[in-house]
């Protein structure tokens, strides 16, 4: 079916990503006629809202409230739709708060580029064209399924995105893959209770992380009940009549694990195919992603890349944060840049949560500085009696300091709270604070934050 429907825009953001809705929202207020255009009702707003962190986060917290008399697949199914909830009133939150004003318009369906100005926006058949002077294109990124015989016809594979959706709890589930989102997944289907196999490539898991770090992370994930697999090569997935085998090795011993369902979790790559990106004369790197300066233009300068999409660090936080540089290339003064960012933290959301920040003890090795570690395990800091009171004393906190100049070079704190402490610490970092100013502040009491006055006094290891 044909749709002469021709719309222009002064702005036209093509997937409502994070950071295309935020600046789709603030040109819509500074007067300028915006077109937004997402390709799935089930997506206004992105990602994050819907099938990222938001529901993953939300499963975090249901399944940490299952007490052990509860049963699990009713309180999995409760939970799930619980989440369910939840997404749909952040998706009509995001549809409404753009589409209602006079100045924006959320367009649904998939667009893909005929001309370096122009989409075409194909919504289920009926098609249309929206013109924009400025483009953004903010399409996210989408599961990796490696290249395993019998894996991507496997009916007992899912992505994050459709185990997020599924209300039978898996009695076993194999996720092939420990980055975040594989023990994220982990964590969350252990804690509901599935017997979880998680399968890593790598050596270890963390790969990026200390030793100390990664142990006490796989540590806490084992005692758990989670079944963690390192330096796994996976050969084959049969599917039988009732689950699936999955075949792998593992230091030249070939195992296997019966499993009702299969995560993969193996990295995500931007969405660039069928964008018509060529149409546009929009390069890509070797990779996929939209190839972009430090402004965030693409090799068409009127073009920008937001988000995932652009290849860079995969978090909501960032797509945010390219939104600000758009804008201020927008509106703005212009200068604002990718290469401002310091000091970037991470959250890995296990219970406890691992959260990040700067260096590690290894990388700020290899810069040849002096370095002091102040390590303590949560457990006995005596300062932090918080992590009793909620009864939580698994973990461990760590800093990297500068011997010379008492600069905060990184942390690694896996405790209660983690999440919020680490914004404290790249704070402090982007602000100059020293490894001494933090230790001696005044915190309130109890809280978790109180810990950096013991842990940041508790030297393990010195250069001097
Ligand atoms: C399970 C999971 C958990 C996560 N947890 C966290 C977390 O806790 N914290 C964190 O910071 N990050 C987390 N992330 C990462 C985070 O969700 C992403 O980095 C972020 O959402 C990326 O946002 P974006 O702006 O790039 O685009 P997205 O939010 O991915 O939006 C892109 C949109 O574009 C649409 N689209 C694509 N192609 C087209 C087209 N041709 N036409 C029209 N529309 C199109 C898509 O449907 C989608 O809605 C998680 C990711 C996953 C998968
Ligand atoms: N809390 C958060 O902020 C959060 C949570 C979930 C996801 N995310 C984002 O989503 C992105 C994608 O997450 P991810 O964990 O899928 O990707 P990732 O790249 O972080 O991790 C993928 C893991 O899979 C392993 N792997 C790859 N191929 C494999 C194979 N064939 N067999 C076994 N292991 C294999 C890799 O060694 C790696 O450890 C991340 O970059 C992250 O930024 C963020």
């Amino acid at each position: 079916m044909e749709d002469n429907t021709k719309l222009h825009a002064d702005v036209l953001v093509i997937g409502f990503g994070k950071g295309g809705k935020a600046v789709a929202a603030r040109m819509g207020h500074a007067g300028k006629n915006v077109v937004l255009v997402e390709r799935s009702d089930r997506m206004y707003g992105g990602t994050c809202p819907n099938v990222g962190c938001v529901p993953t986060k939300a499963l975090v917290h249901h399944a940490g409230k299952r007490r052990p008399g509860d049963s699990a697949q009713e309180w999995y199914e409760r939970s799930v739709g619980q989440v369910e909830a939840l997404t749909s009133l952040f998706r009509a939150g995001n549809y409404d708060g753009l589409n209602g004003m006079d100045t924006v318009r959320v367009v649904t369906g998939h667009a893909t580029f005929i001309d370096s100005h122009t989409v075409e926006v194909d919504s289920e058949g009926s098609r249309s064209t929206v013109s924009g002077d400025t483009v953004l294109i903010n399409t996210g990124s989408e599961p990796v399924i490696p290249d395993v015989p019998g894996l991507k016809d496997s009916k007992y594979l899912l992505t994050s995105a459709e185990l997020l959706y599924t209300t039978v709890l898996p009695r076993r589930l194999a996720i092939i893959g420990g980055g975040y989102l594989g023990l994220e997944f982990a964590s969350i289907y252990r804690r509901f209770g599935s017997e979880v196999t998680l399968l890593e490539g790598s050596p270890r898991i963390l790969g990026r992380e200390d030793d100390d770090i990664a142990d006490a992370v796989q540590t806490i994930l084992t005692e758990e009940g989670i079944d963690i697999v390192t330096g796994a090569r996976i050969l084959e997935v049969r599917d039988n009549s009732e689950d699936a085998t999955v075949l792998f090795e593992v230091g030249g011993d070939k195992r296997n694990v019966n499993v009702d369902a299969l995560l993969v979790a193996a990295g995500r790559r931007p969405v660039t195919e069928g964008l018509g990106l060529e149409a546009a004369g929009v390069e890509t790197t070797d990779r996929g992603a939209v190839m972009v300066d430090k402004f965030l233009r693409s090799s068409q300068p009127h073009i920008f890349a937001l988000g995932d999409v652009n290849g860079g660090p995969q978090f909501t936080y960032i797509s945010l944060d390219d939104g600000r540089i758009v804008l201020d290339q927008l509106i703005g003064e212009g200068r604002r840049n990718t290469e401002d960012r310091v000091a970037v933290p991470q959250t890995l959301f296990i219970t406890p949560p691992l959260a990040t920040v700067g260096l590690t003890e290894s990388e700020a090795r290899r810069t040849g500085r002096k370095i002091k570690i102040a390590s303590q395990p949560v457990a006995e800091i005596v300062a932090m009696p918080r992590a009793y009171v909620v009864e939580e004393t698994r973990g461990m906190m760590k800093f990297i300091v500068d011997v010379d100049t008492d600069e905060i070079l990184g942390a690694a704190l896996l405790s209660t709270d983690a999440q919020e402490l680490i914004n404290i610490v790249a704070l402090a970092m982007r602000q100059g604070v020293t490894a001494a100013e933090l230790r001696d502040a005044i915190y309130t009491h109890p809280s978790s934050t109180e810990a950096f006055n013991d842990v940041l006094s508790t030297i393990i290891r010195s250069d001097q």
